[in-house]
């Protein structure tokens, strides 16, 4: 893509619906925690830089990566810290509404609590100073600085489910999301290593979160397992993510569902789950009009950004400007928020129009 196409991916409102925080980190912090923890004889710089500089890795890999990205992340300022950072780096190239999502975890040596965890994010997320943030109903801060209308953005969270985890830590991560509504948590997600654990063992935790309110995504058919895919598509969560190995029944079951799907291409390509971009899904889901939202998954992992993905898409799809700007606005209708925030952001497309030269 050339750079004025990718300038003006970046000035165009963007919605991010599946982004993981551990795998949003920037990778100038990832080496600078790496080399502090190195100095310390905690790890082997060498090896880490080794890793994280490696480009191609298969999904089995990256999720092996994610491990050593937690060690790097493993303390509350640290969490507190790459919680500001991704934050500020969506705002920065006018991510108008970003559901980030992440794993709350417990680490007894150090005194995390799933709790304290997220406390840590919200402090990340309270940190934030170059851009306003909207967290909660009640969470914006003043529109003005010295009288200049400042860049606004939508933060919502989701915890995720580890599929490592047993039924009762599922549940603890969905009494927490419970516990944290009034600071902008809305739903769960399921994600993790798809050929660990059981549909069936997050399935008690997933209907109490539904009953209870909350909005359900599901990382789907990632890896071919036909009944699992089945399964998850007749929950009916509001969204799933990747949809990549679905088999002919169970294309046809997701596209009478309707649900919207969050489209990873680079992460979809760059882990191998989907061996070609031209093969991609997205362009059958696109032509048939079925929702979807393109989404970056592990800006920091696979180097891409919500910008390069419709860049991505773009040049891949032959998507001119007036398509790129109805994709991203169609993301709206997919949103785990209600529908005043939705108004405001419609209302923030509409104003970009011009600007956009549309
Ligand atoms: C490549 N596609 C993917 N498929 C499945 N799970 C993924 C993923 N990318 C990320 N995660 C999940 O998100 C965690 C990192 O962020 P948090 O520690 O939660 O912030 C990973 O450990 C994995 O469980």
């Amino acid at each position: 893509m050339n750079r004025e196409n990718m300038e003006w991916c970046v000035s165009m409102p963007k919605v991010e619906l599946h982004a993981h925080l551990n795998g949003s980190v920037r990778n100038s912090t990832l080496f600078e925690l790496a080399r502090a923890l190195g100095e310390k004889g905690v790890i082997v710089f060498s090896d880490v830089e080794n890793v994280i500089m490696k480009d191609d890795r298969t999904l089995h890999e990256v999720l092996k990566l994610f491990d050593l990205i937690h060690i790097l992340t493993t303390d509350h300022s640290t969490i507190t810290r790459i919680t500001k950072e991704v934050i500020e780096d969506f705002a920065s190239e006018n991510v108008v509404y970003l559901e980030l999502r992440t794993t709350p975890k417990r680490n007894g040596s150090i005194g995390m609590s799933k709790r304290s965890y997220m406390d840590a994010v919200m402090e990340g997320l309270r940190a934030v100073n170059s851009v306003d943030v909207d967290y909660c109903p009640t969470g914006l801060k003043n529109d003005t600085v010295n009288g200049t209308a400042r860049k606004k953005i939508y933060v919502r969270f989701l915890l995720s489910i580890d599929r490592r985890e047993s039924t009762e830590a599922a549940m603890e991560t969905v009494k927490l999301a419970l516990e944290m509504r009034d600071l902008g948590v809305v739903g769960i997600d399921l994600s993790g290593n798809p050929i660990v654990g059981n549909w069936g063992t997050f399935l008690p935790a997933l209907k109490f979160a539904r009953e209870q309110g909350l909005y359900i995504t599901l990382h789907c058919g990632e890896v071919p397992n036909q009944e699992e895919i089945k399964a998850m598509i007749e929950f009916l969560p509001q969204r799933i993510g990747h949809a990549c190995c679905f088999d002919k029944e169970n294309w046809k079951k997701l596209k009478t569902a309707k649900i919207p799907v969050e489209i990873c291409l680079t992460s979809n390509i760059r882990t191998e789950t989907i061996s070609s971009i031209d093969i991609h899904h997205f362009v059958d889901l696109y032509k048939e009009k079925h929702p979807l939202a393109l989404c970056t998954d592990d800006s920091g992992v696979f180097s891409t950004s919500l910008s390069g993905e419709y860049g991505l898409a773009s040049s891949a799809f032959s998507l001119g400007k007036t398509e790129m700007f109805q994709l991203a606005e169609n993301a709206i209708d997919f949103i785990f928020s209600d529908d005043g925030v939705k108004a405001n952001l419609r209302a923030t497309f509409k104003a970009s129009v011009e600007k956009l030269d549309l």
